[in-house]
């Protein structure tokens, strides 16, 4: 295929353009990135007692407006909190997969095994019964508040239209350009485009923590080629032999594939041959549409031998299989040039001597005032734990352990453990008063994934709220109405027990106060087969989390030891989740870890892309 044939147009563009020079095709659609203020509390508090004070909450509640708990980035004493303002909206938005139906789609998360392909390919990771995980006592009226909606910006849209118009397209970014926001989107215009055939769109992404992201499961899994080493024409046979994963093939129209720079490029080819054998047509994956995204830039296949490393864009049929390529230029979780410009000459490997001293710059140590230090992010898991562990054992205060319950129908059990490994939640989680904890859920527009908080207590569900809260009478409580669009009592909260009391940091500066009951996080095939799911506290501990684990993610407060990486891509993704550099802190830079790959690099220079 020629090059003009692999874009709509066949401008050549810089792909180190940032978004302060965006080409025309970036120019977006107004879109104030501030939400709406909430309306402003009621009058002082300071002279209410504790129930007075719940009784006002639910009626603020009631009112769509916010408790007015604390701000300032400490905890406010009774006689503080006339003072306080509520919390402002958070500037990032909900992924829209989670507003818009009842399921909550969980974040993007780590190959969480350091390097184990099998592990990593094993899981089919989806997605997350609705969170029912704020209790109160209260009887929580109606929903009253939805999470803002998120505008696709231009080029965002331009992209979901040829989307739903049929074409196959691959669509990269930077970190941080909405590329999972987009995708969500599309998800749904698709899934509603074909709603007559539920299993036509397929969710997948190259490994199973991505696929979770993004409510499917993996390439592999969807394919049924288990490791997938065999020939395409070997594999074909195995599949005909199997009734599910060949009806999978033949009604899928659209197969969607997330972080696309993990997947190996022969394995692309091998899947674009068996859709060809098994749908009789000699089109690229037997004619399935194919909507493919991920940034080449970030995290490389797994290979022993890095050197081997094939992409997905080295693939022979990859040009045949993508018809349209593009590059979205607007990144949306940083706001500040300087620091997108940084990463940016960073993502290519091209630092320049300003950026280098600023990178250096940022060695100092950061205090926050409200004893919330920032997440440090490690290649490997054995230094996350232990990280997390360590500091764990310096609180002085009682420890209490969740135990999740598993279920599913894999059988197998070596197959139903990867599938779990691959949660973000684990299986056992102890946690202590004062332990820092990252929130793992979409709540709504100001707690979501990635929202930092510390356990202040532990209570049970029953009390949580009461006169017999003794603490929550303090005016520490919110109500239900304002955090959860759900009122139901969590079918896991088990009676008696006790579950912990989150104060959450926004980044505002404001705190929300939450009871954080369990959860449910399910694996589910297109067809509603569950196969295999966990209830746990939608809580990690989070003084550290490992590169991979934090792809995806969106963090205030990072930090990086860059003496320890030692993948390409590994420290553009762990400072590149940093919303800005006030909350960056990086030890030991050096240029030479923050190369990008040749063949990446060569390659991105070459694309052709949609110009408008
Ligand atoms: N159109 C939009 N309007 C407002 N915010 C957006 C928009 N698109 C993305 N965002 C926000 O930008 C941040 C980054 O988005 P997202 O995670 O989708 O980027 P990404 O390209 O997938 O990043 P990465 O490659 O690092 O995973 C998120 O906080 C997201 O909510």
């Amino acid at each position: 295929m020629s090059k003009a044939q692999s874009g709509l147009g066949s401008v050549k563009r810089d792909w180190s353009i940032t978004s302060s020079n965006p080409p025309k095709s970036s120019q977006e659609l107004p879109w104030d990135p501030t939400p709406p203020k909430q309306a402003p509390p009621p009058s002082s508090s300071a002279a209410l007692t504790g129930r007075e004070k719940r009784l006002r909450d639910i009626q603020n509640a009631l009112d769509n407006r916010s408790t007015p708990a604390v701000t300032q980035q400490k905890r406010l004493s009774d006689s503080d909190a006339s003072q306080a303002a509520p919390p402002a909206k958070k500037k990032r938005q909900l992924p829209p997969g989670y507003r818009n139906n009842d399921e909550y789609v969980p974040p993007k998360h780590e190959r969480d095994d350091d390097h184990d392909p099998a592990a990593w390919r094993s899981g089919a990771f989806s997605t997350v019964s609705r969170p029912a995980l704020a209790k109160s006592t209260y009887t929580a009226p109606p929903p009253s508040k939805k999470p803002a909606a998120v505008f696709l910006s231009q080029e965002q849209n331009q992209i979901l239209k040829l989307a739903q118009e049929g074409h196959s397209l691959f669509y990269t970014g930077s970190a941080g350009t909405g590329k999972s926001v987009l995708l969500r989107e599309i998800i749904k215009s698709l899934k509603k485009k074909h709603s007559k055939a539920a299993d036509a769109v397929a969710i997948t992404a190259s490994t199973g923590i991505a696929a979770c992201n993004i409510g499917g499961v993996t390439i592999h899994s969807f394919a049924g080629i288990g490791l997938g080493i065999e020939s395409a024409e070997e594999l074909a046979q195995k599949i005909r032999k199997n009734k599910k994963s060949s009806t999978r093939w033949l009604r899928t129209k659209v197969l969607i594939i997330d972080e696309v720079s993990m997947l190996d490029g022969d394995l692309f080819d091998k899947l674009s041959r068996i859709g060809s054998i098994l749908r009789k047509k000699l089109e690229p994956f037997g004619g399935i549409q194919l909507i493919v995204t991920g940034d080449f830039f970030q995290l490389p296949p797994v290979t022993k031998n890095s050197s081997n490393v094939k992409f997905a864009f080295e693939a022979d049929l990859w040009k045949q299989a993508i018809s349209r390529t593009f590059n979205l230029t607007k990144v949306f979780r940083q706001h500040d040039q300087e620091f997108v410009d940084m990463l940016n000459e960073m993502r290519f490997g091209t630092l320049s001597r300003k950026s280098i001293d600023k990178f250096r710059s940022l060695s100092r140590p950061i205090h926050y005032d409200d004893g919330l230090g920032a997440t440090e992010l490690f290649p490997l898991r054995g230094d996350v734990d232990r990280s997390n562990s360590g500091r764990m054992s310096r609180l002085n205060t009682p420890p209490q352990t969740f135990k999740a319950v598993d279920g599913g129908t894999i059988q197998d059990p070596g197959q139903r453990d990867k599938m779990l490994s691959n949660f973000m939640c684990t299986e056992l989680l102890t946690l202590r008063q004062d332990a820092q904890v990252m929130l793992i859920k979409n709540l709504d527009d100001t707690l979501v994934n990635g929202s930092m908080g510390r356990v202040v207590r532990f209570c049970d569900p029953t009390t949580y709220g009461t006169d017999r809260d003794v603490e929550g009478s303090e005016g520490q409580v919110e109500t239900l109405a304002s955090t959860s669009s759900t009122a139901k009592k969590p079918p896991s909260a088990a009676p008696g027990m006790q579950y912990p009391v989150v104060e959450f940091s926004l980044p505002n500066g404001g705190k929300r106060t939450l009871l954080i009951t369990p959860d449910s996080f399910k694996v589910e095939l297109p067809t509603g087969e569950v196969q295999a799911s966990r209830t746990q506290l939608p809580l990690i501990l989070a003084w550290a989390m490992s590169i991979h684990k934090s792809q995806g993610q969106t963090l205030d407060r990072v930090k990086v030891d860059l003496g320890k990486v030692f993948e390409k891509g590994q420290a553009y993704v762990a400072l590149s989740r940093a919303t800005s550099l006030d909350g960056l802190q990086v030890l030991n830079f050096d240029e030479k870890k923050v190369q990008a790959h040749p063949k990446v690099a060569a390659w991105s220079k070459t694309l052709e892309t949609v110009s408008d």
